[in-house]
Order: C-alpha cells, then structure tokens, then sequence
C-alpha cells in the first residue's frame, strides 16, 4: 500500500476551462513569434490524434490561411448559404467569418456541440449570436486590433472625399455629356441616323466643397477608431469634439479632444463621424429626434455600422436640408437594396463595406512612426488565425468576446487552485442525498491579500463545472458557466475572508458549502447545517482538508473514499487489506478525529475504482459507521 505524499501532478490542460478539445494531450511551452501587447497564455497542448477542422466562410488573407493549415485541416467554402452553413458546420470545430456571414442561433444548435469556438476575423460582433454561442459554450474570438488604423483611415478618406465632392465629380468627368446631335446626311429617317457628340463634363462651380480646417468634429464613440480619427482630424486642423459615455477623459485630453455630452456634439458639430458598436443602446442613435438637434447643413461620416442611424430618417433629414451631405461606408443591410434612397442621393457618397479593406490590414504587418504615433499592426488574418488555433489548443483567448480574459500571469498563478475548484465543486454535489435539489451554493475564498487582487471568476466556473458536470449531461466551461448555473436555478454566492500573513500565495483554502440539502454521508455535514468541504493546495497539488467538521488531508488524485467510523486502533490496515485484497491502490490515507477513541473520519485516495464487492466489505467492517465512495 503506497500512503505518502505522490509528487505534483502535470500542468493542467486548460481546455477544461475552455471548449473541450479532443485534440490536446500533452503541455508544452514556446515562445510567440513577435511580442504581443495582449497577455496571453504560452501554454500549449500538442495535438495527437485527428485535425480539428475550420471553417473558413469568407475571404480570409493567405498568411491566417497559412498558420490555420499548420494546425488543422481548413475547408474555405464561400459564399455558402444559411442552409448550406447549418449542413457543414456540424463537422466543424472552429469557424472563422467576416462581417458577410450571419451567425445565428440556428448556427449553433446545427453544430450539435461539435463548434467550439467562432473567430470573427474583424472588430463588430454584430453578425454573432453570442448569447446562443455562450449557451453553446462556444468562444466567440475577434481580430479587434488589427483593422483600427484601416477604418480610421477610411473614415478621414470619406470625410475629406464628401467635402470635396470627390466621388460625385469624378463619376461627371468619367460619364461626360452629349453635347450635339447631328446629321452626316440629307435624310434623316431613324433617329439612328443621328450621330452623337461627346464632351467631358467640367462642372467646377456645381462641384466647390466645404474645407475641413477650422471646422468642428464630433467623433462619436471614442473607442481604436474613434480616437484614430480623431487624432488624423486633429491634424487635419479641424476643431475635435468626442461624446464616448465610457471613455476616459484623461485619453481624450491628451490628444487636445473635449469630450462633450451626446446633445452638445449634435448641436456644435458640422461634421459627426461614428464610431460607437452596434448595441441595443446604439441602434437608430441617428433618428428623426436626433437629426433635429444637430446644426443645419451638417455631414456625416459613417464607418462603423449601418445600423446605427435610422436610414429612413437621414433621408428625411437631407431631404429638409439639416445634412448637407453623407459618406457611408456600412448599412443596416448589406449590399443596401437596389431601391435604396440613399445610394441614388448624389448627396450621399458611399463605399462597400471597405473600412477594413486594405492590404496591411487584412495580411501584413505594418509599423508607422509619425505624428500619428507608433503603430505596430498586425493583419486581421494572423490576428484570428492565432486566436482559433490557441482556443483550440485550449488557451484562454486574450481577445475573447464571451468568456473573461485573464492575464497569463494571473492563470499561472490560480492554475492548482483552478484544479481544486473543480475536484471540491465535484466532491460536494457527491456527497448530496439523492433527490436534494442543489439551489444554494456558497464559496468562501480565505487569502491574506486584499480582495481586489484575486479574480475569482476562473474559480467560480470551475466550481460549477464541478458541481454541475457529475449530475448532469451538460458539458459546462469558462464561457458557459454562469448561464448553466443561472439556467439551472443554482444560486453561487461568493466570500472572501481576509487573513493576517503574507499574501505570497493568492489563496490559503477554498471552502464550499452546500444549503438546505441531505447528505448521503452524514458526517459531511456542517455545525451549520450545509454540506461542507475545504481544500488547500500543497506543493502545488490540491488536497482535501476538511469535511464537514472533521479535518482530513488528502490529495485529490484518483478517487477518493470517505469513511466515519469509531476512533480505535487497527483500522486503517482493515480498511487497507480490504483494498489490496481487491487489487486498489490506496495513494493517500489521512484521519481526522474530534477526540481520541470517540467519532474519526478516514479520507483514503485510491487509485483505481474499487468494485462493488470491495465497497461492501468495508462496509461490514464492524467499527465502520458510514462510508461514500466519491469519483474525482
Ligand atoms: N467599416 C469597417 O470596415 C469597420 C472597420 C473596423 C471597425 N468598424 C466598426 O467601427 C466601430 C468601432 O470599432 P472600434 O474598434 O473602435 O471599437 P472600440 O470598442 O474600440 O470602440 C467603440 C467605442 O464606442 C463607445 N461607445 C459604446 N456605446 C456608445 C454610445 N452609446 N455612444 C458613444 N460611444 C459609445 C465605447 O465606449 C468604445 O469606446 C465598430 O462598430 C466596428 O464594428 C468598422
Ligand atoms: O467590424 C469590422 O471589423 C469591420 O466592419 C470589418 O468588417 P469586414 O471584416 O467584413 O471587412
């Protein structure tokens, strides 16, 4: 019987926290290419069996097409319908779309939890369904770095080309006009007997525009782009205004921009350029209430999403002359309708969706230096590439879109505790009676350091993986976790116990507790009244310390067997005998006891699932007074 201490287990895979992958076996660490500002983690799991598979739905650069290939088998299938999308994607993994693809709920119930994770090779997520992803617990990544400069310098093309008139005047040089029609012969019969002449059009006094210089701005969201605007305009010589609900003040001064309230951009603005998401909050932001306040003869630029002005209303607002002019660069449908009012406005100066569309952007890396700063750009392609091929490896995603980010530093840190999270989630639900509803749950998180430094929410889904995995079919992850447990009614309450000392580690011990529940082991439950376990990690391994009221130390490998019996000599070899006897090997064994000779618990870890047969033994020995059998 080996009872001591067994040497720290291999790092954790961190796909148990993400989307499940089949593919992971080992962990090794390598250095990224190039140093990256985001955190994220060098950890990665090197795959053994099958490919995983992606679905590449729209034109992605051939460098990501490259990286994906190293790592996975790639199916680039354009232009696929809704259909054909719900057909494919169930043999699918991962799935990486632009702004053109509609990733809808039906998206992911066809998937039948093959999809792990969506990578949206752009910043707006506005195309993703991410409450269905994250109830499917799929990560949802995005590319949000690498096409900001792009947008920016779309939105400074297509306010200086709306000013100038630049689109517009163009198209009348290029058509020209028919200046005379004449008649090489006497008869003339058919009017083809005409013949035509044409001339350039060189419509210099239709076409003077308005110049930007000491003209105002209002950039309205201050987010990449936002600010990139904004700090071209400045140098353009226009005077910049910014409304951003969210944004820092301190960011916007140190470019020389006042942020200013939503109704004192509208009113002072002669140009208001929109760089806001679109969200339930910002959608028809731009409506017939709005364009009534803004300054008459107003332009506006839009690059950000159709969607955020009511296009109805812009009509009627160029239509009253309170905007003198347009440049959009997205609609709310996409390509607008042939019909479409705005696009056959000669007012109204419009692009395809290009904001994003540059060389650099989509593939490339790019490094600017000048009075616009430094800018280290990486293309869209890589950004996304990278991101699915580290969530599929089991990463945590520094750009994830539906799951907390968490530092690399942090997660090397919490990653044994991570581990015990989920054994002590997994341990209480096993100790519940059968028919006990699981509703209330607390979890006390006891540190010496001040609770604004410890993240507990990589913790929390691991203890709801563990409470909630054992008892049912669901498979539940970082990204998934919350909604499960608010789907099945399970109310986890958290509290933090500040202790003296040195706060070198960033927990002492993590405690569950389980309310107004029966236990199948009743020395499980607490003075209290709740089912209660404790744990601690030790040398890096996490180990059970308490149950109930009675103190244990157990590793938590293997499985483990709970036994209360009456304190007396002899019987941990019973117990032990009985094990090897039945061929288990016990890997740790601890008692804890409330005095000599009265009621003792024994945790035994074994390695292997002993047998029915095994467990009644115990069972019979006569001093043993309960036991459970408990599945790590
Ligand atoms: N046309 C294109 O090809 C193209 C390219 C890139 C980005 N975009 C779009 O541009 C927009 C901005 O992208 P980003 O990378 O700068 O995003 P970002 O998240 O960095 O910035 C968005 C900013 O909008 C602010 N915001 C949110 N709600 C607001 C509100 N109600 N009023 C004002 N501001 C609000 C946020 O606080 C944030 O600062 C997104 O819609 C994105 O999809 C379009
Ligand atoms: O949100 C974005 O990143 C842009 O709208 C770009 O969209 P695209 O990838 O379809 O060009």
């Amino acid at each position: 019987m080996a009872a001591s201490a067994k040497p720290p287990t291999a790092s954790l895979s961190w796909n148990k926290l993400l989307p499940s992958s089949p593919f992971a076996t080992a962990l090794v660490s390598f250095p990224r290419r190039r140093n990256r500002s985001a955190k994220t983690v060098f950890v990665v799991a090197v795959s053994s069996g099958a490919k995983p598979t992606v679905l590449v739905a729209e034109k992605l650069g051939e460098a990501g097409i490259s990286l994906l290939k190293e790592f996975a088998n790639v199916d680039c299938s354009y232009n696929l319908t809704q259909e054909e999308l719900c057909t494919k994607i169930s043999l699918c993994d991962a799935l990486i779309v632009r702004s053109g693809t509609k990733v809808t709920r039906d998206v992911f119930e066809a998937s039948s939890g093959r999809l792990k994770v969506v990578g949206r090779a752009g910043v707006g997520i506005d195309n993703v369904d991410l409450a269905a992803a994250t109830e499917h617990g799929c990560l949802v990544v995005n590319a949000p770095t690498a096409n900001t400069i792009a947008a920016a310098e779309h939105g400074i093309a297509l306010l200086a080309a709306m000013a100038r008139n630049i689109s517009q005047a163009s198209e009348s040089v290029k058509a020209g006009s028919v200046v005379k029609a004449f008649c090489p012969s006497a008869k003339v019969k058919f009017v083809s007997d005409l013949v035509y002449s044409f001339a350039r059009k060189w419509q210099r006094s239709k076409y003077v525009g308005v110049s930007l210089v000491g003209k105002t701005l209002a950039v309205m969201g201050f987010g990449k782009v936002g600010s990139e605007v904004a700090r071209r305009a400045k140098g353009l010589g226009m005077h910049v205004i910014a409304h951003d609900p969210y944004a820092p003040a301190d960011r916007a001064r140190a470019i020389g921009v006042e942020l200013v309230s939503f109704d004192e951009a509208l009113a002072t603005a002669d140009f208001i350029s929109l760089h806001m998401p679109l969200t339930a909050s910002t959608s028809k932001v731009l409506n017939d209430e709005t364009f009534a306040k803004m300054k008459k003869g107003v332009r506006i630029v839009n690059v950000a999403r159709g969607g955020v002005i009511d296009e109805e209303a812009l009509v009627k607002a160029l239509d009253a002359g309170i905007v003198a002019q347009a440049a959009l660069d997205v609609f709310t449908v996409e390509p607008p309708p042939t019909d479409s009012k705005l696009v056959s406005d000669e007012r109204v100066t419009v692009t395809p969706h290009l904001g994003a569309s540059t060389m650099e952007a989509q593939t490339s890396v790019i490094t600017s230096v000048g009075n616009v700063g430094v800018v280290v750009q990486e293309g869209v392609a890589i950004e996304i590439a990278e991101a699915v091929v580290g969530a599929l490896r089991g990463e945590l995603a520094a750009t994830a879109v539906n799951a907390p980010m968490v530092p690399a530093e942090v997660l090397a840190e919490l990653k044994p505790f991570v581990e015990l999270a989920e054994k002590l989630g997994r341990l209480a639900v096993q100790l519940i009676a059968g028919g006990s509803g699981v509703k209330s749950v607390k979890v006390t998180y006891a540190s010496a350091r001040a609770p604004d430094d410890l993240d507990t929410r990589l913790l929390r889904a691991m203890i709801t993986k563990g409470l909630i995995e054992p008892i049912s079919s669901v498979f539940v992850n970082l990204v998934n976790a919350d909604f499960t447990a608010k789907q099945r009614g399970l109310r986890i309450s958290e509290e933090r116990i500040l202790l003296d000392g040195s706060p070198e580690s960033p927990l002492e011990f993590i405690q569950v507790q389980i309310a107004n529940v029966e236990s199948k082991f009743a020395s499980a439950i607490s003075e209290s009244g709740e089912v209660k376990v404790e744990g601690k990690v030790k040398d890096g391994v996490p180990h059970l310390t308490k149950v109930g009221s009675f103190e244990v130390d157990v590793s938590l490998e293997g499985s483990l067997i709970l036994c209360r019996q009456v304190d007396q000599p002899g019987m941990i070899g019973k117990v032990g005998s009985v094990l090897g006897e039945e061929n288990v090997n016990v890997s740790f064994m601890s008692v804890g006891r409330i005095a000599p000779r009265k009621q003792a618990v024994m945790a035994i870890g074994v390695d292997e699932p002993p047998s029915k047969d095994a467990l009644k033994r115990i069972g019979e020995i006569p001093a043993v007074e309960e036991f459970v059998y408990l599945k790590l």
